[in-house]
């Protein structure tokens, strides 16, 4: 069965003069991680919030079409019971903390609190969380004191600590260095070998190039396309969602344009770096001994 499963779903936020979300048709299969791409206001967040069910719980407005979780449908859910079953980290990196805890560590602990987990195992994975996201330098400063950056990936932690079958993150690098950000995907990589399922909002296309299975497009709050990484990223529904594609996707593209191709389009810069070798081995070096 799918995660969650959307049919002709479209949702106008209460006072706004257009959908947010207009007939979305998608299948969210467990144990993948669905990366979704485009420009903004496209209505990716829009989405997270349906696929989380805090729409229509939390957001008032009009959601119309089928929308089912784990097989339930949304309008069933118990808004409690379902933050209990999905992780969410929110992109906004001030309204992300919750501002009534004192610490890093127990802003952590404070889903695993709200789950009534036994608090000596509450300290025993905020510690392990602290240490694989590397934050124990924050561990006792004040939430509210700490950089955008930090403060997301303390939310990050949280969502991580809590250990859900199925989580949605948006934007969870957007503040993030270059390093950071690719330490913040190994990890959610690392969750999805553990058997999580994962939707991930991201603008960062080599990082979502890298680790997604599968794309989302959307573009006006439309799904343009949903498909595997590799073969969205050479799809014309990435120019018209007006996303840029990877370098070296592009670079192969215009090879391919100008009838010298690669043998077959990169979508990673190792992939690139592979597949080019041959030609830079072949490459005649006479200019040099001239
Ligand atoms: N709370 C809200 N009330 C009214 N309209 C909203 C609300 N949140 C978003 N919208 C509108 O819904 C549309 C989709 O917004 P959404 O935040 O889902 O896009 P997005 O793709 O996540 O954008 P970004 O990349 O900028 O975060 C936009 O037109 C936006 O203005």
């Amino acid at each position: 069965m799918s995660l969650v499963s959307l049919h002709d779903v479209g949702f106008t936020y209460a006072y706004a003069d257009r959908p947010a979300l207009r007939e979305v048709t998608l299948e969210i299969e467990p144990g993948l991680l669905y990366g979704v791409v485009g420009a903004n206001g496209s209505g990716k967040s829009t989405l997270c919030s349906v696929l989380r069910g805090v729409i229509p719980h939390f957001h008032p407005g009009e959601l119309t079409g089928a929308a089912s979780i784990h097989g339930t449908d949304l309008l069933d859910w118990d808004p409690g019971e379902l933050s209990r079953s999905v992780g969410y980290v929110f992109q906004n990196p001030f309204t992300q903390i919750s501002g009534i805890k004192e610490t890093v560590f127990e802003e952590i602990a404070l889903g695993l609190e709200n789950l009534r987990t036994d608090p000596a195992e509450i300290v025993e994975r905020v510690l392990e969380v602290i240490d694989r996201v590397g934050i124990r330098h924050l561990m006792t400063k004040n939430p509210n004191e700490l950089s955008g950056g930090q403060r997301q990936l303390v939310a990050f932690a949280a969502i991580v600590a809590m250990d859900a079958d199925f989580v949605v993150i948006d934007e969870p690098t957007s503040q993030l260095d270059p390093e950071t950000s690719e330490k913040v995907f190994s990890i959610i990589a690392g969750l999805k070998e553990r058997g999580t399922s994962i939707v991930l909002v991201e603008h960062k296309i080599d990082l979502m190039a890298e680790y997604a299975d599968r794309l989302i497009v959307m573009s006006r709050g439309r799904v343009l396309e949903e498909g595997p990484t590799r073969e969205v990223l050479v799809s014309p529904s990435l120019d018209e969602a007006e996303v840029l594609r990877p370098e070296v996707t592009d670079l192969a593209l215009a090879l391919e344009r100008r009838g010298d191709p690669l043998p077959r389009v990169p979508i990673t810069r190792a992939e690139a770096r592979e597949l080019l070798a041959p030609r830079l081995e072949e490459a005649p070096d006479a200019h040099r001994t001239h």
